[in-house]
């Protein structure tokens, strides 16, 4: 199906994506669908087409690590835009909707069901929840690493279109220090690799075999956020490399929550983006630094 537009044909999205059009006036592309496009002079992204705001209507989502700082911020865009939202969190007094440690495996099958019964399937599963403490790193593989793992085979079961799921898009929540090492904090960037390697391998797997599910990777640089509180006592062995982990963080700068959300819903929303590894930097004065996908070498020719 194809709109007529004065500067050309432009193809209906099917898919979740930019469009260029041109046209005089931004209001007359709020709702192209019914509005004519009058005398094109001006070059409009439209990112997303004009029912972006509620680009998630229908569709149903879990989040884990849900309660606080960047799961929190994803919580609140996923639902700004339409969709329903299953939070996942630990901790007695922390509990929103479903008490679930990552850790178990029971906890996340429990959690998954009772989203999937209470909203009719699930489309969108955030693999956000983790902890920094080298100090406990093997809490931290439980956690960043196995827990991913653990949600996203088990996502599988409600979203693979070859056991009767309606595909969807899986986003774990790796990091900066899942692409170049941190040096305070090894096991943290090993298990944060881990979680690149494991999605980037995951898309592939679901390409090849049919799964209908897009597996993404999310990593933010420094984000205001509890995590990134208190980090000289999270440094366990490497506590002396905290003046090095500082000019790091003057160096990269420190993002918002907010700016990590709109990232994934970037991830959640574009239909074209499977097995992409997103960083996200704080954009600085002069325009540098900002969003941009990580490419890898390729030795398949
Ligand atoms: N803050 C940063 O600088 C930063 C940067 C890049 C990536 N990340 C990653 O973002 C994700 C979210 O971190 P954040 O910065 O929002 O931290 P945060 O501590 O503010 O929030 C983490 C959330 O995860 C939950 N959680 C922790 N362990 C859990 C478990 N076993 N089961 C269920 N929930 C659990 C916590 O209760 C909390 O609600 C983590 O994977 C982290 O590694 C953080
Ligand atoms: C101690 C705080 C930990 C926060 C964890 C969170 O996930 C954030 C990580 C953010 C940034 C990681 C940066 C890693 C940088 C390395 O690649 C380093 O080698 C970069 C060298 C500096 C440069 O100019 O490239």
């Amino acid at each position: 199906m194809l709109y007529q537009t004065p500067s050309g044909k432009v193809p209906l999205p099917t898919k979740q994506g930019h469009i260029f059009f041109t046209c005089t006036d931004i209001e007359c592309c709020r709702d192209w669908r019914t509005t004519e496009i009058r005398d094109p002079t001006a070059e409009v992204l439209l990112s997303q087409y004009p029912t972006a705001e509620m680009a998630l209507n229908g569709k149903n989502a879990v989040v884990t690590g849900a309660v606080m700082g960047i799961g929190k911020a994803i919580t609140e865009i996923l639902l700004q835009n339409g969709a329903k939202v299953a939070l996942l969190d630990y901790g007695e007094d922390k509990v929103f909707f479903m008490n679930c440690d990552v850790e178990s495996e029971e906890d996340i099958k429990a959690g998954l069901k009772k989203a999937a019964e209470t909203f009719g399937g699930i489309d969108i599963l955030c693999n956000n929840a983790g902890i920094l403490n080298e100090g406990l790193w093997e809490k931290m593989v439980s956690i960043n690493l196995m827990g991913i793992i653990k949600g996203s085979y088990l996502a599988l079961e409600h979203m693979n279109k070859l056991t009767g799921g309606r595909g969807g898009v899986i986003v774990n929540t790796a990091s900066m220090a899942g692409i170049g090492p941190l040096p305070s904090c090894p096991v943290y960037t090993a298990v944060k690799h881990g979680v690149v390697g494991f999605t980037r391998a995951m898309a592939a797997a679901s390409t090849l075999s049919g799964y209908g599910i897009r597996f993404n990777v999310l990593c933010p640089a420094f984000v205001q956020t509890d995590l990134f509180s208190n980090i000289p006592k999270k440094l366990g062995r490497f506590s002396e490399l905290c003046l090095e982990t500082q000019q790091l963080v003057e160096h990269f700068g420190v993002l918002d929550v907010s700016e990590v959300a709109e990232a994934l819903l970037e991830l959640v929303t574009d239909e074209t983006k499977n097995g992409q590894v997103l960083l996200v930097l704080p954009t600085d004065e002069d325009g540098k630094g900002g969003n941009s996908y990580i490419s890898f070498p390729t030795y398949v020719q």
